[in-house]
């Protein structure tokens, strides 16, 4: 279904303040494994919304972010659609960031009372209070940061916005009080441990939340199989050093970087 719809690919969706409540900027919508996180292995169906507040030099969603590309599709449409995928019990609404749009909510509670299991991916910058079976948040380490060097179009123009927004402890603390949760960091080196475990720090003395270290994932970057081949096992040495659990990328395991995967 509406897969990389051109509508509207020159918008850059940072604002949701006009945006139709019925409907949603949908990048893409599957039916595939979970890859990533407690849950993966698990039959999900996928609905991808486009645009967001950061621009992670390495996003491996580019055209939700950089580039947003997609379709409107309405709340109704989007439920049809999720329901077409007859052995799916669990949903997973990610982006680009869907907290960024409010209709989101509305999805949520429509697939609650359909009885779906429901998972959020996040980058943890926003929260909305939503029927979320699993918030997946994976907060972003300032080597996500596009620098000049790093930036996908070459010149640093995001690095000053993305590094102001990337962390937001009451938002973290909000969703980790609200709602079942894994906090899912992209690992780009072992530099990033550091930062992990002072923001940890933080975030733990915000909440009232217990945060186990088995509910702390690191996760190899990596969009291709031959990028996980030389990531994944400095990562996973990582997870055993700190005592967190690892995350594979399934789906690049399993199908690379093919799309609607
Ligand atoms: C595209 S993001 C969408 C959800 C939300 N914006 C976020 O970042 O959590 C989905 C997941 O992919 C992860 N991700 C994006 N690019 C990646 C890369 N190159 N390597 C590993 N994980 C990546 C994100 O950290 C997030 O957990
Ligand atoms: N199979 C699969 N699992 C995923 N888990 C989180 C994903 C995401 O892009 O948010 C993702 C994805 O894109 N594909
Ligand atoms: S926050 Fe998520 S969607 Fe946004 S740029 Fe980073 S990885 Fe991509
Ligand atoms: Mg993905």
């Amino acid at each position: 279904m509406p897969v990389n719809s051109t509508a509207d690919s020159e918008s850059s969706t940072t604002d949701a303040g006009d945006e139709d409540l019925a409907a949603l900027p949908i990048n893409e919508l599957f039916y595939s494994l979970q890859g990533e996180g407690t849950l993966a292995g698990v039959p999900s169906v996928f609905v991808r919304t486009s645009g967001c507040n950061l621009r992670c030099w390495f996003c491996d969603s580019y055209h939700t972010s950089w580039e947003p590309t997609h379709g409107t599709m309405s709340l109704d449409d989007i439920v049809a659609e999720v329901e077409s995928h007859e052995k799916a019990d669990h949903v997973v609404l990610t982006g680009g960031e869907p907290l960024i749009h409010e209709q989101p909510v509305e999805l949520l509670e429509r697939l609650d009372e359909l009885g779906y299991h429901t998972t959020i991916e996040t980058n943890g910058t926003i929260y909305r209070d939503a029927p979320i079976d699993l918030a997946s948040i994976s907060p972003k380490l300032a080597s996500s940061t596009p620098t000049e060097e790093k930036d996908p179009k070459g010149d640093g123009e995001w690095a000053e916005r993305h590094e102001e927004r990337r962390i937001d402890v009451d938002a973290l603390a909000d969703l980790v009080d609200a709602y079942d949760s894994q906090l899912k960091f992209v690992v780009t080196g072992e530099d990033d441990l550091p930062e992990i475990e002072k923001l940890l720090e933080r975030v733990r003395d915000a909440t009232s939340t217990t945060i186990p270290d088995s509910d702390v994932l690191l996760m190899p970057e990596g969009v291709t199989r031959e990028q996980l081949d030389d990531s994944r096992n400095t990562v996973a040495e990582l997870a055993i050093e700190y005592g967190y659990r690892y995350t594979p990328r399934l789906h690049v395991d399993l199908w690379n970087d093919a799309p609607g995967t």
